[in-house]
């Protein structure tokens, strides 16, 4: 050893062993321990380590999040070996061909064209009918049902699932067929289940978009398999990867994020009162339940293709960055007292549908849903309540959308 002392990085001082990401919640709605460790060091990024030993960047503050996200010099390009992955699954599907969430500009900007019409502010407004009598008849349907019901089956995935059917043009009628498809796409815990949902899909819908050349159908999927035939500037893997991408977020998502609204409102009785006593503050509060439960939080993954320069630190070429909204949203300088959920707070600025061009093309829709969802459920079941104690609830890994795969009520 010579007598060099060479200056500790911010990074350096912390933990020799950077700590493990992602992990479990123990709680629907607290961070797990490990962020809130993070959190309490004070920069606004951190080293960590992977499930493969590999390490990366987590991003724990908000404005951080934003530049990064803002920033052309990081990519979300999945079947690059630099992506970071926070778990097999994402090595799994390495090969798959990308839809436009996996491309960079200037590939992404003409592939998301071709879906946003039916996802603009007003497109969607024209939905609200159609959402509420969906939310009704599956509500209604679940109290027939009798109790203790489980919301998830009965209510929380059908219903956005039936929405997503009639916005595709995909058959309702196959809903067991592609719910089961779809959360083994994004649960798998190793490549080859991965590999094998997404065959499954692309099989499926492949089939769906080839029919609607043959018959004409309704729906997205048809219009892009006409513009696509007409024009021929997107092949037909591109057009399934697609569909697969809107099929799946449509679905998961919003079902995930009704079943943890529902535990965390009636685990907040006096928000919940709040809400009941004020149906205006409803779009309130689905932003603020966006910010608290934060339930895509990882897939804000990329990594660097340059080196940049933030905060202090040197993000290196080839470094994978992970910008988790879980963390942004409880930045302080953000949101004040963060960890307290409130109905009342102004939370648009939440980074839980991302940001920059990746930002979710499907957030006017689940912003629908979710305040057609919470106002019916609570209108007509007043009494709602959960049959075990939050702590019985079984929470899906760290590693996949936030949720709950089986939530039994009683009102
Ligand atoms: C509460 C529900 C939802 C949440 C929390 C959510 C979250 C997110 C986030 C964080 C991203 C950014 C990914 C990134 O930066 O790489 C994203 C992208 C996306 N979301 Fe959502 N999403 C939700 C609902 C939906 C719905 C209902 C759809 C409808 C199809 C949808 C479709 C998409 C698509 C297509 C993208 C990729 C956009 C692009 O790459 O240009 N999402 N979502």
């Amino acid at each position: 050893m010579t007598g060099t002392v060479t200056t500790p990085s911010p990074e350096s001082s912390e933990s020799p062993e950077p700590p493990a990401f992602p992990t479990d919640r123990t709680c629907p709605y607290r961070l797990p321990e490990q962020y809130d460790r993070l959190r309490e060091r004070g920069s606004s990024l951190h080293r960590v380590t992977l499930y493969d030993g590999r390490q990366a960047w987590v991003v724990t503050g908000y404005e951080t999040a934003r530049a990064l996200l803002a920033d052309s010099r990081l990519s979300s390009d999945r079947s690059h070996p630099d992506f970071p992955a926070t778990s097999p699954r994402v090595v799994g599907l390495r090969d798959a061909d990308p839809s436009f969430i996996g491309l960079d500009p200037p590939e992404h900007g003409p592939r998301r064209r071709m879906a946003i019409r039916e996802f603009t502010v007003r497109r969607v407004k024209g939905m609200r009918a159609d959402v509420e009598r969906i939310v009704h008849t599956f509500l209604e349907d679940m109290i027939a049902s009798g109790q203790p019901a489980d919301l998830v089956s009965r209510f929380a995935l059908p219903v956005p699932s039936m929405v997503i059917c009639q916005l595709l043009g995909v058959p309702y009628a196959d809903h067991d067929f592609f719910q089961d498809a779809s959360h083994r796409l994004v649960r798998s815990q190793d490549a080859e289940g991965a590999r094998a949902a997404r065959r499954d899909l692309e099989d499926y819908l492949g089939g769906l978009i080839d029919s609607s050349r043959r018959e004409p159908r309704q729906g997205l999927l048809a219009t892009m398999a006409d513009e696509q035939a007409a024009r021929g500037t997107v092949g037909r893997e591109e057009l399934v990867a697609t569909a697969i991408l809107l099929l799946v977020a449509g679905h998961e998502t919003t079902a995930s994020m009704t079943s943890l609204s529902v535990i965390t409102l009636l685990d907040h009785p006096e928000q919940h009162a709040a809400l009941r006593a004020d149906p205006s503050l409803v779009p309130g509060a689905v932003e603020e339940l966006l910010r608290y439960l934060s339930i895509a939080d990882v897939v804000g993954s990329r990594f660097a293709t340059d080196d940049i320069e933030i905060d202090g630190h040197r993000i290196r070429a080839g470094d994978g960055v992970i910008v988790t909204n879980s963390l942004a949203n409880r930045d302080g300088s953000a949101f004040e007292d963060p960890d307290t959920f409130d109905v009342r707070r102004d939370a648009r600025h939440h980074l839980s549908f991302g940001y920059g061009v990746h930002q979710c093309l499907g957030q006017n829709l689940a912003r629908l849903e979710l305040e057609v969802i919470l106002t019916a459920l609570f209108d007509r079941l007043p009494t709602l309540r959960l049959a075990v104690p939050v702590e019985r609830l079984k929470l899906r890994p760290g590693t996949t959308i936030q949720g709950v795969d089986e939530l039994p009520v009683v009102w």
